[in-house]
């Protein structure tokens, strides 16, 4: 299952349900390191869900029952008593920017504060690298210690980015990242996300067929809880196998 030498995270037999509501049906899937795998599907079909139990997210929600595997880097996560120590090694960002009423510079230090790190030269350092990381250091090096929340929706996306890379994180999940973004600061993200992979492996859901032709290496394609068909995005964009898969992204459904 985890010999695949470039699988970041191998999903086997994996069922999901919320309450006696079976929202993923046997995803098997192996997600390859150091690329970009979109997740596309029409609405409610389960990307969401399939997104948060990568990092074991819900298990916040109550009723819901999990079956099956998810190893990252050949450990399986739901053996882990460590689901802090999980979810920074596999960060998330969300669709709404969800920045803290605080300044631009706590945001980005807040996580490597609370595990501990206290020494402002190596937090200056954190907060200097992940916003250079995330594309935005140029933008708001003068304004460090005004409030994250005066910024425009496109730049509070690229420091809920920030924030998740000076976790130090190895795979960053992200949920519509663009979906509350302008078309300009949307095109900024996703350039920033190609510039991620060489450094992590990124995992997005996303509503817009065009972003996942862009962005993305591998493309999924989940309806009604079933993963129909996952490839390298080119091809699945020029020769999809499926029918339901064409009908899809040829706009005739969804
Ligand atoms: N917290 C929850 N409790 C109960 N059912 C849920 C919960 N979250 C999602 N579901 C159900 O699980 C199914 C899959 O939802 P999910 O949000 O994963 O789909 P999605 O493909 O991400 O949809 P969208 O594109 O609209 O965000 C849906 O039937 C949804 O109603």
């Amino acid at each position: 299952m985890s010999q695949n030498n470039k699988a970041k995270l191998c999903v086997s037999n994996l069922d999901l349900f919320y309450g006696d509501n079976q929202a993923l049906k046997n995803i098997n899937m192996n997600i390859k390191r150091n690329k970009v795998t979109a997740l596309i599907g029409p609405s409610g079909c389960g990307k969401s869900t399939f997104l948060r139990t990568l990092n074991r997210m819900n298990d916040l929600i109550e009723n819901v029952k999990i079956k099956g595997q998810i190893e990252v880097d050949g450990e399986n996560i739901y053996n882990t008593e460590d689901v802090i120590k999980l979810r920074t090694k596999v960060g998330m960002v969300f669709q709404k920017p969800n920045l803290f009423p605080m300044s631009i510079y706590d945001n980005v230090a807040y996580g490597p504060r609370t595990h501990g790190t206290k020494d402002k030269k190596e937090l200056d350092k954190i907060v200097e690298e992940s916003l250079k990381g995330a594309a935005i250091w140029e933008e708001v090096k003068d304004r460090l210690k005004s409030s994250a929340l005066g910024l425009s929706g496109g730049q509070q996306q690229r420091i809920c980015i920030a924030r998740a890379i000076a976790m130090k994180p190895e795979v960053i999940l992200m949920d519509e990242p663009t979906s509350a973004l302008d078309p300009i600061s949307t095109l900024k993200v996703e350039e920033l996300i190609q510039e991620l992979k060489d450094d992590y492996t990124i995992v997005i859901v996303t509503h817009n067929m065009q972003q996942a032709a862009r962005v993305s290496d591998d493309t999924a394609f989940f309806l009604n809880g079933e993963l129909v068909e996952y490839k390298e995005t080119k091809i699945m964009f020029t020769n999809p196998e499926d029918k339901r898969t064409e009908d899809y992204i040829t706009g005739r459904f969804g």
